[in-house]
């Protein structure tokens, strides 16, 4: 019978534990220079390790906090990473002990919530994660996409050298706030791993000022190129972070992509599924959408903090039972309305898994879809719609940042 044990490591085991997950995905262990920028997002007591009947490290899972905006507001937030078991330890156990050690930790570290991206879809919904944001790679044909002449447009786009970009995309970054739900702050130590691939000084960095100097989108991308030939043009410009404060500085910003001589591809992945791309072109159908995916599962490691971290649309409070099959605490009845969530002992209106209140906390599903789906059980059909007015939000979430 396997014995499933986890541990904080310490700064000695880092590198085993980034080498261990990245095995598990298949990949090569991290150089030293990957090593050097890895190493600062493996913060003590973050990084646990897991054993089975003996000392030898074979799982790991870590976590940094961030700061995860929500309707109405931001909180704290586990961002929940590198988790991994060596291919033949597998499924005895030890990530389900990793994420409960995770859970402990978040609420010990006052962070109400945790998020993650996933590698499959098919793990997280079991511990109480819920698919909270979604979003979608795309890809156009420069020449054949064009923007339309009354598309927002104000101000100007400008490349700038690595150390340049290096140097402003993380100021750019924080001046925007965390404007849209899902949306997380980006450490230092985010930046310096360079997080898309390949090394920044392969890159092209756009940044898009305003009419009055101050910038407020930017984008970069790597060219990559099908032919060594002079005069074709099989370029795919391959965009690997794209930000705007406004609409003016992402039309603007694809407007400067779309018109870039030679490319005859800009492809896109994590794009915000509402993004108005669509209706900036003079034909729609010039986006093709590529796949819709996951973007960020949301995991409410602490219900009653979580909820009062977000405002409520207008209506009637709703009586909601909440199950979690993994933090006890969590188990309950809520009353949700306009003013906040409380705990109570009133007869439940409605009864929901921890993960599917996870998947509409930040309003990317109507409530109403959930209950189709069979996810939300209904006591008081009258209570539908009134839940869905409290949860609603005119802003899909988008995460936007890799972890
Ligand atoms: C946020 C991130 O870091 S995403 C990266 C996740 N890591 C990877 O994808 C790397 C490759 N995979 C792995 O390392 C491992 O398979 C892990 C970490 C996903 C799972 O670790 P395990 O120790 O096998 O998980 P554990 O034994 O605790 O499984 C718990 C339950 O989840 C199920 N489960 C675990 N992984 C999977 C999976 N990939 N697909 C389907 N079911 C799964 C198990 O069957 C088990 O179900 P049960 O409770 O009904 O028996």
């Amino acid at each position: 019978m396997a014995n499933p044990q986890v541990r904080a490591l310490d700064e000695s085991s880092f590198r085993a534990a980034n080498t261990l997950f990245l095995r598990t995905l298949h990949a090569p262990p991290p150089t030293d220079p990957q090593w050097e920028r890895a190493s600062q997002v493996h913060l003590p007591g973050r990084v646990l390790g897991g054993y089975l009947d003996g000392e030898e490290l074979v799982g790991t899972a870590r976590s940094m906090p961030v700061e995860l905006s929500v309707p109405g507001g931001h909180l704290p937030a586990a961002a929940v990473t590198g988790i991994g078991v060596r291919a033949d330890k597998t499924r005895q156990g030890l990530m389900t002990e990793l994420l409960g050690r995770q859970f402990a930790g978040a609420r010990a570290a006052g962070e109400p919530v945790a998020i993650l991206h996933a590698s499959e879809a098919v793990i997280y919904e079991r511990f109480g994660y819920g698919l909270a944001s979604r979003s979608r790679r795309i890809r156009l044909e420069p020449g054949r996409a064009a923007i339309r002449s009354d598309a927002p447009s104000g101000g100007s786009v400008e490349i700038l050298d690595s150390a340049a970009g290096a140097e402003l995309l993380p100021e750019v970054y924080r001046s925007f706030g965390l404007h849209r739900p899902g949306m997380i702050s980006r450490s230092d130590a985010w930046w310096g791993l360079g997080l898309m691939p390949p090394p920044a000084g392969e890159r092209v960095v756009l940044v898009h000022r305003d009419g009055s100097g101050v910038a407020d989108g930017f984008a970069h991308y790597l060219p990559a190129k099908r032919d060594y030939r002079f005069d074709d043009a099989h370029v795919t410009l391959r965009i690997g972070d794209f930000q705007a404060r406004t609409a003016a500085a992402a039309a603007d910003l694809w407007r400067f992509l779309l018109e870039t001589d030679l490319a005859d591809t800009v492809v896109a992945a994590n794009r915000p599924v509402d993004e108005p791309l669509e209706w900036w072109l003079t034909d729609r159908r010039r986006v093709h959408v590529e796949s819709l995916d996951d973007d960020l599962w949301v995991r409410l490691v602490d219900v009653h903090s979580a909820l009062n971290a977000r405002t409520f649309g207008e209506g009637e409070p709703v009586v909601v039972a909440v199950s979690d099959a993994h933090i006890p605490d969590n188990r309950g009845c809520y009353r949700i309305g306009p003013d906040g969530a409380e705990r109570t002992d009133a007869q439940p209106d409605l009864s929901l898994d921890v993960s599917t209140l996870g998947a509409i906390y930040l309003g990317d599903h109507p409530v109403s879809r959930m209950v189709d789906a069979g996810r939300v059980q209904v006591r008081d059909p009258a209570a539908v719609p009134r839940f869905g007015r409290l949860f609603a939000q005119e802003q899909l979430p988008w995460c936007g940042t890799g972890f």
